[in-house]
């Protein structure tokens, strides 16, 4: 497990590129066989990485956490990403299709990710954060997140919000994770941006053709930066730091926050003709 941790407004403003993607990008989270973790510490969140071609991987513990197992202290959201999988919690089993979700609570012991078949293997992406609370293990399909349809051709960001565990979905003591899937031809994400002081969210993004990039905007909203990403590359965003993109092609995107609150409107609104 990788461990990052956490760098001031002032550090970030003076930052090169490459300091920038040593900070916040997340590259190679998807290996063969293999979980990949990166803790970092806004908000002590572990972004992490599953694609189980051959062999079934675990959910295994890290010294760094201090823990008899990864989930005694915490919480889980997995979203697949790729084709079929099945997700095995403490003996229970759950079919994840592409855009399913699983949480799974504190206190659950042992965790298993493994791919129907190995030819269009799945591709689990993970959130995890502290938790004081157990919460019922729970899958969620697409077609259950309430999907609402956002933005406009016009404005290139036309795009359809699913939203899995938050309030009035999985209930978990602080994760909050969704997805968004951008139409044909629209490619600007998360437009009118935002900021929320009171939660990190962290970006992951996928079905980006391997040819194509995405410009990930971070930083003060009068002082943005950019990060190009390729496909299943995440950014963690600190919590004051505005978060959108924009795409050579469309795409879909994972995010997940954790923090003071849950609320997912929760958002400081910016206008688009106030960044800079
Ligand atoms: O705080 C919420 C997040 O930034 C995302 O849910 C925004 C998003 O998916 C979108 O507008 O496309
Ligand atoms: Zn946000």
């Amino acid at each position: 497990m990788e461990i990052r941790f956490e760098h001031s407004k002032k550090e970030v403003s003076r930052m090169t590129t490459e300091e920038l993607r040593e900070a916040f990008l997340v590259e190679n989270l998807m290996q063969a066989d293999k979980l990949t973790t990166v803790y970092s510490h806004y908000d002590r969140t572990i972004v992490g990485g599953v694609k189980p071609v051959n062999a079934e991987v675990t959910l295994d513990n890290h010294p760094e956490l201090r823990a008899e197992y990864f989930l005694e202290r915490r919480e889980i959201g997995i979203i697949n990403v790729g084709g079929s999988g099945v997700v095995v919690a403490d003996g229970v089993t759950y079919n994840v299709e592409k855009m399913s979700c699983v949480y799974l609570g504190k206190g659950t012991k042992d965790v298993s990710f493994k791919s129907v078949d190995p030819a269009n293997s799945a591709v689990y992406y993970l959130l995890s954060n502290p938790a004081h609370a157990n919460y019922p293990n729970r899958l969620m399909t697409k077609e259950e997140a309430a999907p609402v349809q956002l933005g406009d051709i016009t404005t290139s960001n036309k795009r359809t919000i699913y939203k899995y565990i938050h309030l009035e979905g999985i209930r978990s003591c602080q994760l909050v994770m969704g997805l968004t899937v951008l139409e044909t031809g629209s490619v600007w994400n998360s437009i009118p941006p935002h900021t929320h002081t009171r939660r990190t969210e962290v970006y992951f993004y996928f079905d980006l053709p391997e040819n194509q990039r995405l410009f990930h905007f971070m930083g003060e909203p009068q002082a943005t930066k950019s990060i190009v990403l390729q496909n299943h590359d995440a950014a963690i965003s600190p919590p004051w730091s505005v978060h959108f993109g924009c795409g050579t092609s469309n795409y879909a995107f994972i995010w997940g926050m954790a923090g003071e609150n849950q609320v997912y409107t929760d958002m400081d609104p910016l206008a688009v003709v106030d960044i800079k």
